[in-house]
């Protein structure tokens, strides 16, 4: 009799928060098929027809049931499950499949196959529970200061997500040295660091110092920029990588040294060497981005000659495909057409969808046709660095909120990239000013924050990625105490009824989450479509996302609150759900009583989709 009253009880909780959200379902074609409650053997088994329509008349006022339920167009199943009866059963399987992690994961992974998770989410979720992990994810650019195994290790420790490799920088065998490392450390450490590679893409820039991390331009001093190739430079001299420079340069204009930090005039033009006088002091580094402008104007004309995937991209990308990594980042992209040129060059080369494609979104010529790019990209990156060098400077942060929406909208991982906490290349702490940048960063709900020279160059890569990743956890937690996104509305993403599908699902199990206080939102996926709609909702809790290959969970990585697992699964969500269970259970992820909140795109039939809400056994 109680274990019956607790079935029942469960059951019109769920009804009661998601009505609504079942009519939305049922009027986008959806058919509520089966309830089933289990309360202990035996086992009622579904469709229990009677009891579903009654409840959702009662629910709905008699207005759902009798009318959606009749309609053939799709398939969707809702199984509120009470607690017992699946415990015993729980507990078997742990004794089979549960076998306790090592230290970083690595020995219970090299035995246990059938689930993979990053070691430091396990420890995390092991000490803090799940309402701790952090949603914001981070990417540290891999430089000199950090490219060493033991290194890497550490970053990955202090929660790095995915390593970036900027091709402007370093040689094809250093990428390739650091790539290997990661994928070790993955593979033996039990981490799962996805990887960047960033194109350099045709900006102008100045070439190397003769080795030297960095030289000094004074205030009043003469430099010349050449076009010449030259084997070692004299003294205040640097090149230019872009062959027309000395011709299209008038004296009068005005070069800036990485959108600023530094200043030039032209003063005289001698053949393929341009004198400049130093009007604002600081340090050169190694192939520092080049603009020129004129009359307070930035000359666009040169940067829009050059191609927007130069050659020696193609071959970087050649490359990033052959290493398998995960992500390609575009830089200075001005058009859609290029980002779909890449793409089906890469489909033709890799498995399909094996490489996301990120545009970066850093010139004014990418800002014109922002939306095109970004719908046909598997995600955007705001670059503040080259695009504050490029538009006002009081223009970027308007410009990185706009981005960041527009992606959320367009289901579209955001990174927003640059200057976070610059001040650490040199110090210790973070100025409180980059502080509230990063915040502000977390409180527009990106997807991820990304370190450059801080991590790449830095005295103090661990420390920044610290701040990053603390500073994030707190703005995450106060925007829930204070639900501060209670309000947001997306719009709907597609017309084809089996996509809108899955949109209603996602939104209504994040919203079941969130009224229901679940501890977790599970989600079965193999393309990551139905996970990237649940992160697109950004629920209170985090979601578990069940994937069955290793590039897609590397894949998922970048994406706000989804923590990726790697599991073998199937057709089947009961035997998903209780293999799973018993296995975060013998784990110490989860423990009896946890609230969960299920769904899944995986199925053996077209369009069996579901929401389901579990106690965990
Ligand atoms: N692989 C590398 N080897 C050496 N130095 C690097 C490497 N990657 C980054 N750096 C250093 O870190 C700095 C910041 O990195 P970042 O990736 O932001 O480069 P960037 O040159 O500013 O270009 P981008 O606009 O592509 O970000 C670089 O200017 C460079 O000095
Ligand atoms: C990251 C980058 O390319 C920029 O900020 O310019
Ligand atoms: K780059
Ligand atoms: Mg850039």
């Amino acid at each position: 009799m109680a274990m019956a009253q607790g079935a029942l009880q469960s059951c019109s909780v769920a009804f009661g928060v998601s009505g609504g959200n079942f009519a939305g379902l049922a009027s986008s074609g959806a058919r509520i098929s089966s309830v089933s409650f289990r309360g202990g053997a035996p086992v009622l088994s579904s469709p229990l027809t009677t009891v579903r329509r009654e409840n959702l008349r009662r629910r709905e006022g008699g207005r759902g049931g009798s009318v959606k339920v009749q309609r053939e167009v799709a398939v969707s199943s809702v199984t509120i499950e009470a607690a017992l009866g699946v415990e015993k059963k729980g507990v078997a399987d742990s004794k089979v499949n549960g076998v306790p992690s090592a230290k970083h994961g690595a020995v219970g992974e090299a035995q246990v196959p059938s689930m993979e998770v990053d070691a430091v989410t396990e420890a995390e979720l092991k000490e803090n529970g799940f309402r701790s992990t952090r949603r914001t994810k981070l990417v540290c650019t891999i430089g000199p200061a950090t490219c060493a195994p033991e290194q890497l290790e550490a970053l990955a420790m202090g929660g790095m997500n995915v390593a970036r490799l900027n091709m402007c920088h370093g040689t094809r065998d250093w990428h390739k040295q650091v790539i290997r490392n990661v994928r070790s450390l993955n593979s033996e450490k039990g981490y799962s660091v996805a990887i960047m590679m960033d194109t350099e893409g045709s900006e102008i820039h100045m070439g190397d110092f003769n080795g030297a991390p960095s030289v000094k331009a004074e205030d009043g001093q003469e430099w010349i920029f050449t076009v010449r190739t030259l084997e070692s430079l004299p003294e205040r001299t640097t090149t230019v990588n872009y062959d027309g420079f000395a011709e299209d340069v008038r004296v009068g204009d005005e070069l800036l040294v990485d959108g600023g930090m530094v200043r030039f005039e032209v003063i005289e033009k001698i053949g393929p060497d341009v004198k400049c006088k130093c009007t604002d002091p600081g340090l050169l580094l190694p192939r520092a981005n080049l603009t020129m402008w004129r009359e307070g104007r930035l000359v666009r004309d040169l940067n829009a000659m050059l191609p927007t995937i130069s050659s020696k991209d193609w071959i970087d990308i050649d490359f990033g495909i052959a290493e398998g990594v995960d992500f390609i980042a575009v830089s200075f992209v001005k058009t859609s057409e290029v980002i779909k040129h890449l793409k089906s060059y890469i489909n033709a080369r890799a498995p399909n969808d094996s490489i996301g494609v990120f545009a970066k979104i850093e010139s004014s010529d990418s800002l014109k046709n922002v939306e095109d790019i970004i719908r046909v990209s598997d995600g955007a990156m705001v670059a503040r660095g080259d695009l504050g060098a490029q538009i006002p400077l009081e223009q970027v942060p308007s410009v990185q909120q706009g981005i960041v929406n527009l992606c959320r909208e367009l289901n579209k991982p955001v990174i927003v990239a640059s200057q976070l906490l610059e001040s650490m290349i040199e110090y210790p702490t973070p100025t409180r000013a980059e502080v509230a940048d990063v915040s502000e960063a977390v409180r527009q709900r990106a997807d991820a924050l990304m370190l450059s020279g801080e991590s790449a160059m830095g005295l103090f890569p661990e420390k920044a990625l610290s701040v990053l990743r603390t500073v994030s956890l707190r703005m995450e937690e106060w925007c829930r105490e204070n639900k501060q996104h209670a309000s947001d509305r997306l719009p709907e993403l597609s017309s084809a009824l089996n996509d809108r599908i899955s949109e209603s699902i996602c939104s209504s199990a994040a919203q079941m989450a969130n009224r229901l206080g679940a501890d977790a939102i599970f989600v079965y996926t193999r393309r990551g479509y139905m996970a990237s709609l649940l992160s697109r909702a950004r629920p209170d809790c985090p979601i578990f996302a069940f994937t069955d290959t290793k590039s897609m969970r590397q894949r998922l990585n970048l994406q706000w609150g989804l923590i990726p697992f790697r599991l073998d699964f199937s057709g089947d969500m009961e035997s998903n759900l209780r293999r799973t269970f018993a296995l975060l259970k013998a784990r110490g992820m989860m423990k009896k009583g946890d609230l969960i909140v299920a769904v899944s795109d995986i199925s053996t039939s077209d369009f069996m989709q579901s929401i389901q809400v579990r106690r965990i056994p």
